[in-house]
């Protein structure tokens, strides 16, 4: 089946009975696919019925199909002609992970982040409508996504317009982990209620045989039909809130699917569909522990086993270190914006769960929840993805710094983090965090200086962030007490002529390239910067006066970023040497694994000491 398609128009020309058997095939092609590449398996295994339905029903691109966050549109990029890339999947290069405008015309718009589809799709809508167009636009928002502060805003404002406008929600009960809030529950009630389920569906029966009866006795059931709902389910968010509700629907019937799609194409209005799910489907692995497989490495299809599961993470380091702590530490909460596993609170979660708040897919919540838990004494530590930290950049400033609350930032996934690309790469975060007053902002250069930043954190009165890098953290010694001071930088190794100042993992780095740089006699300083604000300027500014140029390493973009702020002290300070500046230019990064982004970029070890000799030649 799965060979004879390379558009959707060709999806149109197969017997419905035959879809089964490519629902089959898919999986078995997405299992084998992603087992060798990792990617987001479970939800894209979650949602093969509804995506075969959806571009059956609906003419892509014409129709405009809009993918929430995007990490579930593998089977959409298999049925518009992308399947045959799919061993380049999130490789430099290869085919995106997400939706991405410039892959193809079905992908109306490019995501990454959670909680945009319903806007995009709103103004998409809006939009057509001025021009006097006539197309279909389906958003498909899964409800995790729906927790994201953005999708409420959207679906608050397209209920009241009369926009025509279908929202497909994915409900699985799941975000990465177990879906959480009251909107969640809502719909998990939706989705088991029997006698709320059989009162609508001899309604809805009622109302299918509209013909024969007069428009005022159709009025009449439509107002029974409400009042049914009031009844027997009070509230209705979605009808209150202006969209007609269609569902629950089961997502992995196509036929049942491409029945109600097709209704809904020829409704009028804001329409929200809702289909049920089980994230993971096909793949019993995938099925038990649907948060492992959500983004997955590696793995042994037949075990289910992922290749390198055992070693530790920055992520666990820092997850340990603060449950840890907590253990001893009653002030200390925890706060996660629906990520427990990838920011490893997990482990605090599972020991100290009555001071855990997974408080959904809302950046810019947790931001002021935790200020607020700050206010009244409380020591919050909001673990957070510093791509996923953008979103609250107010929050950020008018809640916690202006008020200089001790709120902590562990800021995890800082610097490129490889497959998931541009939307997901944390180059940002230094250059957005240093304009604000009020804040500390540090970096480990490995896992035990995390430990030690995370101890020192907990006596800062004001706010703290701290940035460390996705990925394995080596050895490290929970127990280690705290022998960083604040604000102080570490000299490395004594040198001569050049100085390297680096940041965070790039410390690492440097180090390797002094060692390539003894092949021809340099010998620079180097500095572990450690704290990015305020800089140890007594010890910058000592190197600095013994060497000829000066060299700075970061994984950051260099605009405003920790090199900017050493220009800036030694322009400040009459200091003019040649400084070069080492990190991310000004464009967005792309998907690849880390080692090859590093060398593209002319950051790794290498090419760092090759920079650094010619620029020494250069200046000779
Ligand atoms: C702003 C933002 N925060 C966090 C994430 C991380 N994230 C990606 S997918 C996801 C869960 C989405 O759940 P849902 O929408 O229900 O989709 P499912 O995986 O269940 O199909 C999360 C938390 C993100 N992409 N964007
Ligand atoms: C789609 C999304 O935003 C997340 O699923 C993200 O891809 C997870 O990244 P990690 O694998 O680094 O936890
Ligand atoms: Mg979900």
């Amino acid at each position: 089946m799965l060979e004879q398609i390379d558009s959707p128009y060709d999806l149109k020309k197969l017997d419905k009975k035959d879809f089964l058997l490519l629902c089959r095939e898919i999986r078995q092609f997405l299992i084998e696919k992603v087992s060798k590449t990792g990617g987001h398996l479970a939800s894209n295994l979650g949602i093969v019925e509804l995506t075969i339905a959806l571009h059956y029903v609906f003419d892509s691109p014409v129709d405009k199909i809009i993918w929430d966050v995007g990490h579930q549109c593998y089977v959409h990029k298999m049925l518009t002609g992308r399947k045959d890339q799919f061993d380049t999947l999130r490789k430099f290069n290869g085919l995106s992970g997400f939706t991405k405008r410039a892959e193809s015309v079905h992908d109306v718009f490019g995501a990454g982040h959670s909680s945009t589809s319903i806007s995009a799709a709103l103004g998409i809508a809006k939009a057509r409508d001025l021009k006097g167009e006539k197309y279909s636009v389906v958003a498909v928002i899964g409800d995790g996504a729906l927790t994201g502060g953005m999708a409420l805003e959207a679906l608050n404002d397209a209920g009241r317009s009369e926009t025509n406008l279908i929202v497909v929600l994915n409900h699985n009960e799941m975000s990465i982990s177990e879906n959480v809030g009251s909107l969640s529950l809502y719909l998990s009630k939706l989705r088991t209620d029997p006698t709320y389920n059989k009162l609508k569906q001899e309604v809805d029966n009622l109302l299918n045989i509209a013909p024969p009866i007069g428009k005022s006795l159709h009025k009449y059931i439509e107002k029974i039909k409400d009042s049914v709902k009031q009844l027997v389910v009070p509230g209705m968010f979605f009808e209150e809130m202006g969209f007609t509700y269609l569902g629950p629907i089961d997502g992995h019937d196509v036929g049942g699917l491409i029945e109600v799609l097709e209704r809904a194409k020829r409704m009028k209005g804001p329409i929200l569909i809702h289909v049920v799910t089980k994230k993971g489907k096909g793949y019993k692995f995938a099925e038990k522990f649907p948060e492992k497989f959500h983004s997955a490495a590696p793995f042994d299809i037949q075990t289910g086993k992922f290749v390198n599961e055992e070693q530790e993470t920055y992520s666990d380091v820092f997850g340990k270190t603060l449950t840890e702590m907590a253990l001893k530490d009653d002030e200390i909460v925890a706060i996660t914006a629906a990520m427990p596993e990838g920011t490893g609170l997990i482990h605090f979660a599972k020991l100290i769960p009555e001071r855990f708040f997974d408080v959904g897919i809302a950046e810019q919540h947790a931001t002021t929840f935790a200020a607020g838990m700050a206010v009244q004494g409380y020591k919050p530590y909001f673990a957070v993805y510093s791509t996923f930290l953008q979103r609250a950049y107010d929050q950020i400033i008018h809640d916690v710094c202006i008020q200089k609350l001790p709120v902590v930032f562990a800021i995890d996934r800082a610097g490129i983090v490889g497959e998931d690309g541009e939307t997901h790469q944390g180059v940002f975060d230094l250059s957005y965090l240093r304009p604000i007053p009020n804040i500390a902002i540090m970096s480990p250069k490995d896992a035990n200086e995390l430990v030690e930043m995370i101890k020192l954190s907990r006596n800062l009165d004001f706010p703290v962030a701290i940035r460390y890098p996705r990925g394995k953290a080596g050895k490290f010694d929970i127990t280690r007490e705290c022998s960083i001071e604040f604000g102080k930088a570490e000299l490395v190794c004594e040198g001569k002529e050049i100085a390297i100042f680096a940041l965070g993992r790039m410390v690492e780095k440097a180090l390797k390239a002094k060692e390539i740089l003894k092949a021809s006699d340099l010998q620079p300083f180097i500095v572990n910067l450690r704290f990015v604000k305020p800089l140890d300027e007594e010890l910058i500014l000592d190197i600095s006066n013994k060497v000829k140029f000066i060299v700075t390493v970061e994984d950051n973009v260099i605009v405003g970023g920790v090199g900017s702020a050493i220009l800036e002290l030694l322009n400040s300070t009459g200091i003019h040497k040649p400084v070069l500046r080492l990190g991310f230019p000004d464009k967005f990064i792309e998907q690849g694994d880390v080692e090859s982004l590093f060398k593209k970029y002319n950051l790794d070890a290498e090419s760092i000491a090759n920079t650094i000799l010619q620029k020494y030649k250069e200046m000779r």
